[in-house]
This record gives C-alpha cells, sequence and structure tokens, in this order.
C-alpha cells in the first residue's frame, strides 16, 4: 500500500523558523515528506472557509487537498489557475477575487497556494489584497518554489510593462516543503529551480556549490545525494536574510543577484523561459560585471558559468537583444531614478551592490554572455 500525503511522517521534518521583521510573525518552512497533517493546525480553527489555489498541472492533488480539508470540516473551494507565469497577471487575480466573493470569504478564512512559485506568488498576492489581507499558507511543488517563491512574502503579479511589476510583502503563516511533490516535476523545471540553489551558493553559502559541484548529475533530480540538504540550506539562506530585511530596505536586495538581466530576458522571451533559466544567465552577467568592475577574482567568476552549466542551465542569451534588455532593466526595482544597480560579488558569499555602472563595462559584461 502506498502512503498517502497526509499519513504522519516516519522521519520528522526539519524545521525552519523564519523570524518576524517589520511588525510581522514568524513562521515555520518544514521540510520533509508527507506533511498535508500540519495544514490544519497552520490554518487554525477561526476560520471556517478555505480557498486552494493551484495550477492546472497540478489538479489532482489541489482536489485531493480540498477534499482532505473539507472532511475535516471547512467549507472549501478549489481554484484553478494557469500553469506557470500565465497565472501571473491581474486577470487571473481578479478571477480569485470573484471566487472568493462568491463563496463569502471573510477576514478569518484562509487561502491555500499549491504550486510553483508562479501559483504561491499569485496566490500570496490574492491573499495580500483580499479584504486587504487574509491569512496563507503555501505547499511549493517545485525546487524553486521550496528554497525561494513561498518563503519570505515577497508576492505580485506581472504587467505588460515588466516582471513583478505588481505585489505585497505578505508573509505565509507557514510553508510545507513535501519533497515527494518533486517526483513529478519535469527535469528541465527541476533544473531551473537549481539556479536559485545555485545563487544562495553564491551570495551567502558555498557549501551549496561544493554539493553541487561533487555530483552534478545527481543534483538534476530529487533522488539525488544531496537533495534534502540543497533545498534546506538554500531554505536557510533566504530565511536568514528575510527576517532582517522583510521589506528590502537593504541586506534583501543580494536575494536580487543576477535578477536585474534575468527579469529583461524572461519578458522579452514573453515569459517562455523559465525564471530559473533567466536567473542562471542573469548570474554569469552579474559575475562578469564583478569582474570588470574590478571586485570579482577570476576564479569565483568563472566557478558560475562551470557550476550552472554543469547541472545544464543556460549561461548564454542571443547577442542581439541588448538595447532591448538594457531598457527593460531601467525598471529593475533596485533602480532608483535614472540610476541602474546591480548585485556583484566582491568574493565568494560577498555580495555588495554596483551602482550606477558605466555604461561600457555593462556592455563589455554584456559580450561575455552573447551567444
Ligand atoms: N516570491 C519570491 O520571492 C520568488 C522567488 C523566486 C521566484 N519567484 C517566482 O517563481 C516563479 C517561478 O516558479 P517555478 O520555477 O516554480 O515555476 P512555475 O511555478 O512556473 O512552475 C513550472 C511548471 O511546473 C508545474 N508544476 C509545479 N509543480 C509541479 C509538480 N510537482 N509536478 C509537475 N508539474 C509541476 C507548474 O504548473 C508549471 O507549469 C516565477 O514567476 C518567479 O518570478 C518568486
Ligand atoms: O526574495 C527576494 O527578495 C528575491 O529577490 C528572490 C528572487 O529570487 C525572486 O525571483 C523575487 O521574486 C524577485 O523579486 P523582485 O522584487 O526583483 O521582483
Ligand atoms: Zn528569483
Amino acid at each position: 500500500m502506498t502512503n498517502s500525503p497526509k499519513d504522519p511522517p516516519t522521519d520528522a521534518p526539519t524545521r525552519i523558523t523564519v523570524g518576524g521583521s517589520a511588525g510581522t510573525a514568524p513562521y515555520d518552512v518544514l521540510v520533509g515528506h508527507r506533511l498535508l497533517g500540519e495544514l490544519p493546525q497552520l490554518i487554525g480553527t477561526a476560520a471556517q472557509r478555505v480557498a486552494v489555489l493551484h495550477p492546472e498541472a497540478l489538479a489532482e492533488s489541489g482536489e485531493a487537498v480540498r477534499k482532505d480539508l473539507a472532511e475535516q470540516g471547512y467549507e472549501t473551494i478549489a481554484v484553478q489557475l494557469p500553469n506557470a507565469e500565465e497565472a501571473k497577471t491581474a486577470e487571473v487575480a481578479a478571477y480569485c477575487w470573484t471566487a472568493l466573493g462568491q463563496s463569502g470569504f471573510t477576514r478569518t478564512d484562509v487561502i491555500v497556494g499549491l504550486g510553483g512559485g508562479a501559483a504561491t506568488d499569485l496566490a500570496g498576492f490574492v491573499a495580500a489584497t483580499w479584504l486587504r489581507g487574509v491569512r496563507w499558507i503555501a505547499l511549493p511543488t517545485t525546487v524553486l518554489g521550496m528554497v525561494d517563491a513561498a518563503v519570505g512574502g515577497k508576492t505580485g503579479i506581472n504587467t505588460a510593462e515588466g516582471k513583478n511589476l505588481v505585489g505585497a510583502f505578505h508573509p505565509p503563516a507557514g510553508v510545507l516543503c513535501d519533497l515527494a511533490a518533486l517526483d513529478s516535476l519535469p527535469v528541465h523545471d527541476y533544473v531551473s529551480g537549481l539556479a536559485e540553489v545555485i545563487k544562495a551558493g553564491f551570495i551567502s553559502d558555498p557549501v551549496i556549490l561544493d554539493l553541487v559541484e561533487s555530483d552534478p548529475e545527481g543534483a538534476r533530480g530529487p533522488r539525488g545525494p544531496h537533495t534534502a540538504e540543497l533545498v534546506e540550506r538554500a531554505i536557510r539562506v533566504k530565511a536568514e536574510v528575510v527576517a532582517t530585511d522583510l521589506k528590502e530596505s537593504g541586506l534583501r536586495e543580494i536575494l536580487n543577484y543576477g535578477h536585474t538581466l534575468a527579469h529583461a530576458i524572461e519578458k522579452n522571451e514573453r515569459y517562455q523561459w523559465r525564471h530559473g533559466a533567466a536567473v542562471s544567465v542573469g548570474m554569469v552577467f552579474a559575475a562578469e560585471l564583478g569582474r570588470i568592475a574590478g571586485r570579482l577574482d577570476d576564479a569565483t567568476a568563472d566557478r558560475h558559468r562551470a557550476v550552472l552549466a554543469s547541472v545544464g542551465l543556460p549561461v548564454t542569451y542571443r547577442g542581439d537583444q541588448w538595447p532591448r534588455l538594457l531598457e527593460t532593466m531601467r525598471i529593475d526595482k533596485k533602480s532608483r531614478g535614472n540610476r541602474l544597480r546591480f548585485i556583484v560579488l566582491d568574493g565568494l558569499a560577498r555580495p555588495t551592490v554596483l551602482e550606477s555602472p558605466d555604461p561600457a563595462m555593462l556592455l563589455a559584461a554584456h559580450a561575455e554572455i552573447a551567444a
């Protein structure tokens, strides 16, 4: 007989507490197997209704979670979202608001976001905006969702002008990372999530890089020798940063390593590239920028290309798009007026801000990633 996700876990899950900051409550990220039994406790007794938001690809799991909660006595609705980035639109958010309104969803009711980073970004955004903020819980089902998107309270949607341009800081009440969910993830999506894991390695925890480098092939799937450790280490990096600076007034910007260019690539590709793939190219660009600016040593800069390529992530992007990418980068959230700002490394695990780099430097860094 196979185990059900709500059976009690055989091994105790790893519990990583994200300290509250900016007046928000601390919450736990649990990493393990069969964690669904934790959900009612996180939802709490004040809630009468629960809405489970999930992407089309996880229709069965979404329905299973809804049914389980209905059996526990909650009034439940399941709201199906489009897959991937198509979920992160104002239209989809409005569709969810309609569903909540029609079910009489009140301030004590709870949203559950099940899925990858796109689904949890959207679910968190709906939770942040419905009645000006209701409780929500994240059930991430991708590597990227577990190690990054579901943790830290950045929620949001895209607009025609760019990525994540509308959103709110609204931390979840809890995050349940059931590693078994990763078994059904296509390898392309699994590997995309590794970009954020490797990002955590470069900005803060180089042991992550050692683990990936020790077995790049193993790192590409959920049965690798270091899967749980990689996920947990990356979550710890994120948890520590967001506990100090929830609203990105300083330190949190380091989590944006590689993202200035990445978001421009994603928009340029009409969101047909996965976020992690774009972040991979963006980190190589940022490493080259750091090297050209005289901040980063050659070995660490070269290590970016090597470790990212070793797991199958892209490290180049078409060279004819630079003017468009530069234009999009101007509305990056780290920009201040006309000043572009990039996260670069002063050395391994020593992230810093590079203010208004000379356009020639940007062009030279771009030449290093141009295919
Ligand atoms: N809020 C944050 O702090 C933060 C951090 C990093 C990334 N993000 C956002 O996360 C998004 C990317 O997330 P992602 O990489 O998880 O991709 P995704 O959410 O787009 O999911 C990729 C695809 O996998 C499907 N899927 C999800 N889980 C599955 C599973 N277990 N089995 C089979 N299919 C599954 C999805 O439906 C989708 O089609 C981007 O929008 C990015 O901006 C947010
Ligand atoms: O949590 C953060 O802060 C991050 O920057 C993590 C990033 O990996 C993530 O992609 C985030 O959504 C980017 O945020 P944005 O503010 O640049 O849109
Ligand atoms: Zn990211």
